[in-house]
């Protein structure tokens, strides 16, 4: 009895068995199927064609304008192909957040840019992975540029600005010769510790020869190696290898931008007379003037990143903002009404004063916002397979921030292709809006401080002494700039100039130091 019981649970068991074992599969089945589809499912994107992908589509001038229609099109997260290597675009600030912020752990790697490492950027930290060396020069130059360390620098930066608004009435005609000498001199002047000598100083040459060499190497889908790395191995002489012959050249000139400067400006510490501070002199100060030969080493391409990263950004920055000024006369006037009534004729605006004049804040948000200076950003790579609002972005995708399309949503940003600072009304939370322009998570721009505070001291004291006026033909005719931007990871606007006049006499002495002298003695050695 109790055996045919047994064998009636047993024969039970087994048919309850066999149905637990039937469910499990189809469970499993389900879940590797729904897995295996999740998998499959990639964000959408242009039409891929066999081996290329989008290759073919992929735009070689203002990528970001192409990309920015894609947006429109696609959504938020665009998925594509060039030869087989995933790209991901984030068009929106959430979608950017989300990933290189929220999980910055797997997206604050950098692609590797075969042609920019093959010229030399493989030392530099901008296109490291986030390794120790990467940390250890980061941490070299953000030490230096953190927001406790801004007042240092707040003197420096206004008497530089006092020197271009004197500089363009004085010598007129050459907006951007003097716009880069200034910023060179105020970028070098904080990393290496030197007063520049003027346009042609090597410091300032070696570094401009630099940063054009990188805009080159890394811009997106221009270098096959890129999508195809194993052709650097192939021999030079072979056609269609020549970018190895051009990387070769680039290389050395990147090298010479790194150890010439950081020589020169050893040397002087040595000597007593570099100005401080500077960052290679923060770091030579903490070793007693020794560093060892590997952080030595470390020392010079941070300071070689920090003068790259700095310069064209607020080059552009700074043209862009003359741009919209002798575009828009009545914004001008409405910021120099804010100036006149809130700092007075006496005196001029000082960084400190950035709280009380948002109209003037406005202004250099809004000249971040309408054309930033690096469109797509700083490429990211995901180190890992993820998923994202049920899309499968695979590990080691190219992840391109599209800025330019996030500061230009009309959503956010009405009306976006007009210059308008009353779009933030004033308000500190609108103009955080704008904070893209600096990158995300990890990789954030170090120098966005700086940086904002550069571009003001130079807005606030051009509105406060002068007029900011179009150029003049030969004729007498005001010359609208008609101004094109150019392609590659850095957007420059086309030359232009403007006519700078003060505006009183009282405004042109405010400006003291005559532009055939340097500024007062204690700033220079
Ligand atoms: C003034 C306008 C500037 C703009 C619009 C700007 C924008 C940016 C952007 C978009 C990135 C990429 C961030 C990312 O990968 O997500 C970046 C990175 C960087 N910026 Fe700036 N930047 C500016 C000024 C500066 C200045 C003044 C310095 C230094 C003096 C600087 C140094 C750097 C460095 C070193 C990086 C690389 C960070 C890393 O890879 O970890 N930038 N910047």
């Amino acid at each position: 009895m109790l055996r045919a019981l047994w064998g009636v649970v047993m024969s039970h068991a087994n048919v309850t068995l066999a149905a637990l074992v039937a469910v499990a599969a189809c469970v499993a089945w389900f879940i590797i199927s729904s897995l295996l589809s999740r998998k499959l499912k990639r964000p959408l994107g242009p039409l891929r064609f066999p081996i290329v992908g989008n290759a073919l589509q992929f735009p070689q001038t203002q990528q970001w304008l192409t990309f920015s229609r894609w947006a429109e099109k696609y959504g938020d997260v665009v998925y594509l192909e060039v030869f087989g290597k995933p790209l991901v675009l984030l068009n929106s600030a959430k979608a950017a957040r989300d990933l290189l912020e929220q999980r910055s752990t797997i997206y604050s790697d950098r692609p590797r840019l075969e042609m920019a490492s093959l010229s030399g950027f493989d030392k530099v930290f901008v296109l490291s992975q986030p390794n120790d060396s990467w940390r250890l020069q980061r941490k070299i130059i953000a030490q230096d540029l953190s927001s406790r360390m801004m007042p240092r620098y707040h003197a420096f930066q206004e008497a530089e600005a006092r020197l271009l608004a004197k500089n363009l009435i004085e010598r007129p005609g050459q907006l951007e010769s003097h716009v880069k000498q200034r910023i060179g001199t105020i970028i070098i002047r904080i990393t290496y510790g030197r007063y520049i000598s003027g346009e042609n100083d090597p410091l300032l040459a070696i570094g401009r020869a630099s940063m054009d060499i990188f805009s080159r190497a890394a811009e997106p889908g221009l270098w096959l190696v890129d999508s195809i790395p194993m052709l650097k191995d192939l021999p030079a002489w072979l056609p269609g290898m020549g970018f190895l012959t051009t990387a070769k050249g680039w290389r050395e000139i990147v090298y010479k931008s790194a150890w010439d400067p950081y020589h020169w400006s050893k040397r002087s510490f040595e000597l007593g007379t570099v100005l401080l501070p500077n960052t290679c002199a923060t770091a030579l100060q903490e070793k007693q003037g020794k560093l060892p030969a590997d952080l030595a080493e470390e020392v010079a391409w941070a300071a070689c990143t920090m003068h790259a990263g700095g310069i064209h950004t607020s080059v552009i920055s700074t043209l862009n903002f003359f741009l919209a000024m002798v575009l828009n006369p009545a914004i001008q006037a409405k910021a120099q009404k804010e100036i006149d009534a809130v700092i007075g004729r006496d005196r001029l605006p000082t960084i400190a004063d950035r709280s009380s004049l948002p109209y003037v804040r406005s202004i250099v948000t809004e000249v971040f916002r309408l054309n930033p200076a690096i469109p797509l950003g700083i490429p990211h790579s995901l180190s890992t397979d993820d998923i994202y609002q049920g899309m499968h972005l695979p590990q080691g995708s190219i992840i391109i921030p599209n800025i330019w399309h996030m500061l230009h949503d009309p959503a956010i940003f009405p009306n976006p292709m007009k210059f308008d600072p009353d779009r933030y009304r004033n308000l500190d939370s609108e103009m955080e809006k704008v904070n893209s322009v600096f990158g995300f998570g990890r990789r954030i721009c170090p120098g966005k401080d700086f940086g904002e505070s550069n571009v003001f001291a130079i807005a606030a004291t051009l509105l406060a002494t002068c007029d900011i006026r179009p150029a003049v033909d030969a004729r007498g005719n005001n010359v609208i700039p008609n101004v094109v931007y150019s392609s590659g990871s850095l957007s420059f606007p086309s030359k232009f100039d403007c006519t700078i006049k003060p505006r009183s006499k009282q405004a042109y002495d405010l400006l003291g130091y005559s532009a055939l002298e340097k500024p007062d003695s204690s700033l220079v050695n």
